[in-house]
This record gives structure tokens, C-alpha cells and sequence, in this order.
């Protein structure tokens, strides 16, 4: 993987250039048709080294959502549990904003590897946690493995990452009902600042008070997360599953759940073989309209009014639970 600096160019030839210099690679032309998803655009290019990928969004803050998605895809990559495009560039773009170059994946839906990417993700929620257990091991050993990976025992990550092209606060907590509870408020108060938005503050403040009953009885450890696993971000390839476009942070494994089951494209396969490896716990069902209420109320942010009933709705809903 090569990080760039912030450098600007002055032309799309200088910019294809640069790419070259850093992939180390002659050639850079451009394949099949361009594409991309609600956030960003999207195009194929060969290179001397193979196929990548450049993700482009002309926004002012895209920077920040490239190098939140780059570190994302470190970090799932690092796990070796399931197959993400391996990231590669992070550069600011001359016409505005700035663009990410990684792997390029021939991807098609989600279909016979369903239960496969259940047992991946679940062995990369798993990950976090049998690090520290091997930590402890060797703690106890008189031979010191100084490259080993390091337990992470908080909930939060390094990099600020984008749930959407909004920036999520990932400063590290020591408790996961806490850093929950921020990122539910900071949603809240983009609506009241930005939409004048009376009911759900309304309901937050009730909800905030039993917020921590959620949690009772749930052993949290930190897992690091794909953070916007719905499911156009999950595909297959040649072989085996892919997840991509993450916005990754340590935190409840369950979260991820929340937003692969609002919009489907997760099969009932996919569930079954994920929770023979992490069983559902009590209170999963409620949790997961926490974890759903996240995802409407950032989506009501990004995308306006049609995801209100929804978010007002399951807050009333849990209010009263
Ligand atoms: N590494 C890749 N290789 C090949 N195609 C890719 C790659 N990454 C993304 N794509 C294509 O671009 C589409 C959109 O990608 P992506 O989800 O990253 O875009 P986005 O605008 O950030 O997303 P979203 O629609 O999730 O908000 C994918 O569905 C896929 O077809």
C-alpha cells in the first residue's frame, strides 16, 4: 500500500501521472463503463500491475471520507477474515475534492457465498477479541512477540470515518453505551441545528435516561466494524465474499446488524451461520432498533424528511419499551 501526501495538481494529466509515479506503473487507462453509488463516482483503470479502482467526490470535506474509507480498509484487510479491495492512494483531486484508487473487483450481488460472508464477518467481529486473549497468553510466556498485534480495548478508532459523507466522532471511550449514546446525539443536534428539529430532541432526552437498561446483562468487548454493511456494500467475486465502502470503528458487533437489516439483501443463510459463531444475546432486538435508529437518522440527515416517521417512530417505540 503507498499513502500520498496532500500535494494538488494542476491538470487530470498531471493527477494520472502522479497515480502512475505512485503505483509504479507506465500505463493508466480507463475500462468498461464508470459507475458508482449515492456518494461518489467511480471508474476501472489497467495498470502495468493489474486493475484498480479511483473513487471520485468533488465535496470540499471528501478528503476526510477517503482517508476514513482507506483506514477502514486497512484495518478489516488486517484482520484476514474477509476479502475487501486493498487500498492504495488517497489524493487530493485538482478540479476539487479528492479521490481513492484501490483494487478493482469484478463484484456481482451477494448469492451462494451468503453464509460464507456470515462466517467471515463474524470471525472478523471475533478478531479484536482473540487478540487480546492471545495478548494474555503471551503475556504470561518468556518469549516476547514485539510485531504482534495490539488488543484494542476501547470503542472508538484513529481516523475519523464517514457514515455516508457525514463525519463520524470516533474519539476513543471506555464504554460502549456512552459512545453510542454520543453518536445518536450528535445526529440529534445536526436535525435541531440544521432542520429545526423539535420532536426528536424531545424523545432523545427521555430516551437518554434509559439508555444504559439497553445494555444491562450484555458483555461488550470491542469489535472493529464495517460501519455501513447494508447491502450494496456486500458482493462476491471469483472467490468468495467482498464487503467494501466501510466506515469502520471498534464497537458493538451487533451494530453492524443494524443497517444490513433495513434495506435487505442478507439472507436468512447469512444470519444462521454468523450467529452459530456469536450467538444472539438478550435484548438483541431491541438493541437492534438502536443500532437501525443511528442509520435512519443519519440517513434523514443526508438524505432529508422522508426517513423522519421512521427515526421519530422507533424513538417513541423505545421510549415507551
Ligand atoms: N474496488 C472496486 N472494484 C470494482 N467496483 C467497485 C469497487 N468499489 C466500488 N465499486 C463499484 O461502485 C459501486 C459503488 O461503490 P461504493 O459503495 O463504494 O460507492 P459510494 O458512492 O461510496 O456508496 P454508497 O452508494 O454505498 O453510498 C459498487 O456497487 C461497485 O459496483
Amino acid at each position: 500500500m503507498v499513502r500520498s501526501s496532500t500535494s494538488t495538481f494542476q491538470s487530470m494529466e498531471e493527477l494520472h501521472d502522479e497515480i502512475k509515479l505512485k503505483l509504479g506503473s507506465k500505463t493508466l487507462e480507463p475500462f468498461g463503463h464508470g459507475g458508482g453509488g449515492c456518494i461518489s463516482s467511480g471508474q476501472g483503470y489497467t495498470t502495468d500491475h493489474g486493475k484498480v479502482y479511483l473513487k471520485v467526490n468533488s465535496k470540499a470535506k471528501a478528503r476526510r471520507m477517503f482517508d476514513g474509507e482507506y483506514a477502514s480498509l486497512k484495518a478489516i484487510a488486517e484482520t484476514h477474515t474477509v476479502k475487501t479491495p486493498t487500498p492504495m492512494l488517497v489524493l487530493d483531486n485538482p478540479s476539487g475534492g479528492a479521490l481513492l484508487v484501490m483494487e478493482h473487483l469484478d463484484m456481482t450481488g451477494l448469492s451462494k457465498h451468503d453464509a460464507e460472508l456470515g462466517r467471515q464477518l463474524a470471525r472478523m467481529h471475533l478478531h479484536n477479541e482473540s487478540v487480546g486473549k492471545q495478548t494474555k497468553k503471551a503475556e504470561a510466556s518468556v518469549h516476547k512477540d514485539e510485531d504482534a498485534v495490539e488488543y484494542v480495548s476501547k470503542y472508538g478508532f484513529d481516523t475519523t470515518t464517514c457514515c455516508g459523507f457525514l463525519p463520524q466522532d470516533n474519539t476513543w471511550c471506555d464504554d460502549w453505551p456512552t459512545f453510542m449514546a454520543r453518536k445518536l446525539s450528535t445526529q440529534i443536534t445536526r436535525l435541531q441545528e440544521e432542520k429545526n428539529e423539535k420532536e426528536a430532541p424531545e424523545l432523545w432526552s427521555k430516551l437518554q435516561l434509559k439508555f444504559p437498561s439497553f445494555f444491562e446483562n450484555v458483555d461488550i468487548k470491542p469489535a472493529l466494524l464495517h460501519g455501513d454493511l447494508w447491502g450494496g456494500n456486500v458482493a462476491e467475486y471469483a472467490d468468495g465474499p467482498v464487503i467494501f465502502d466501510p466506515s469502520s470503528f471498534y464497537g458493538h458487533a451487533e451494530y453492524d446488524h443494524g443497517i444490513a437489516t433495513m434495506f435487505g439483501g442478507f439472507s436468512h443463510s447469512f444470519f444462521k451461520s454468523y450467529h452459530e459463531l456469536i450467538p444472539k444475546c438478550e435484548g438483541y432486538a431491541t438493541r437492534q432498533k438502536i443500532y437501525q435508529l443511528f442509520n435512519y437518522l443519519n440517513h434523514w440527515n443526508h438524505f432529508g424528511g422522508g426517513y423522519r416517521g421512521s427515526s421519530v417512530s422507533i424513538m417513541r417505540e423505545l421510549v415507551a419499551s
